[in-house]
């Protein structure tokens, strides 16, 4: 048997990650059942069937305030099937969920997180359990102020794409108190099963949000733009966007599963002479890299103020 994961605040990134995780548990399970004596394909999951895992979740629990968003929730579960289905969306009931939960992941608003956290008796029920924030800008010394000292605080910043299990997520270190090898794997099985995560100083952490946290967004500013420009050469809309999208797909698995480096990348599209150089160029005058990069500097700094007094 698993345990049970409570998402305090369940929106956006709460119905992501619930979303991911269930389709990966899915997946697991979808695996043929292949006896111990034969050997796997590398690379291929470990058949599972005899095999509960402690450090992944068997029961999900989803709050919200507007009974419309725990409606909507309902219908987006149980989509899923299966697990998904089965889990309990209440409304205006943190303690009870919290209570009932082995591990809660805080996914509210960062302004709202000192309000929820201190509800009367809110504190007790999170004694001795893992709470997994993922807010920008609330920093685990605020978070550690407004619960017990036996609560283990994380913090983690996902971005959207968990919810198709192409997430990128960084997690703050754990301390060295509690269970900190079970509590690892649950964090490290929770997010890998969801994308890729690393484990990062929580001096990065405003670095990392604007960057694979905001970065679906600005990522998506350059592709529209790439579609826009194929439409006004008299490409279809649809086909502009399928293009658009697998190309940058396409180069960003070439740097993440081949190691190559972008200019490398670059370089070897890049004919003497030729069409991409002139597209570059093109680039190069309308400062496209520095306006990028000083993208990721403004969002860092307004995610420091994010959840701080008065810079709400
Ligand atoms: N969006 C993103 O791409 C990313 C966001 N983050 C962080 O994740 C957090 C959530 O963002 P996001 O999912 O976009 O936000 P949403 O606004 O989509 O979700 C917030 C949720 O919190 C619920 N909520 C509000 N007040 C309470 C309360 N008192 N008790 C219980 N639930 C409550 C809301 O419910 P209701 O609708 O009923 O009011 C809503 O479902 C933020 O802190 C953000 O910094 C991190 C990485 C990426
Ligand atoms: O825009 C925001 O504040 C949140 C944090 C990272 C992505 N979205």
């Amino acid at each position: 048997m698993g345990y049970s994961l409570c998402v305090l605040g369940c929106g956006t990134m709460g119905v992501a990650i619930i979303s991911g995780v269930i389709a990966s548990l899915q997946a697991r399970d979808n695996v043929q059942f292949v006896p111990k004596w034969e050997s796997h394909t590398p690379g291929t999951s470990t058949p599972t069937a005899d095999s509960p895992d402690p450090s992944l979740p068997s029961s999900f629990i989803a709050t919200v305030t507007r009974p419309e968003s725990a409606k909507k929730l309902q219908h987006t579960f149980s989509l899923l099937g299966g697990l998904g289905s089965s889990v309990q969306v209440v409304v205006g009931e943190n303690i009870a969920a919290a209570a009932q939960a082995d591990v809660v992941i805080l996914c509210c608003k960062p302004h709202q997180a000192q309000a929820i956290l201190s509800q009367n008796g809110l504190k007790e029920v999170l004694d001795g359990k893992l709470l997994i924030s993922i807010l920008a800008g609330v920093t685990i010394s605020q978070l550690t102020g407004w619960v017990l000292p036996t609560t283990k605080v994380v913090r983690a910043m996902p971005n959207t794409p968990c919810r198709i299990r192409e997430g990128m997520t960084v997690v703050s270190p754990l301390s060295d108190t509690g269970d900190t090898q079970l509590d690892r794997s649950i964090i490290v099985k929770i997010f890998s099963s969801i994308g890729r995560c690393r484990f990062l100083e929580e001096k990065h952490f405003d670095a990392c949000t604007a960057l694979s946290g905001s970065g679906p967004a600005f990522a998506c500013i350059f592709l529209e733009a790439m579609a826009d420009g194929g439409v006004m050469m008299g490409l279809p809309r649809a086909e502009a966007l399928e293009l658009a999208a697998q190309t940058l797909q396409g180069a960003a698995r070439m740097t993440l599963q081949a190691g190559a480096h972008p200019a490398q990348i670059k370089d070897s599209v890049t004919t003497p002479g030729g069409c991409t150089i002139a597209g570059l160029l093109a680039m190069e005058d309308g400062k496209v890299r520095s306006t990028i990069a000083r993208a990721i500097q403004v969002a860092t700094e307004r995610a420091s103020e994010l959840g701080q007094p008065s810079k709400k």
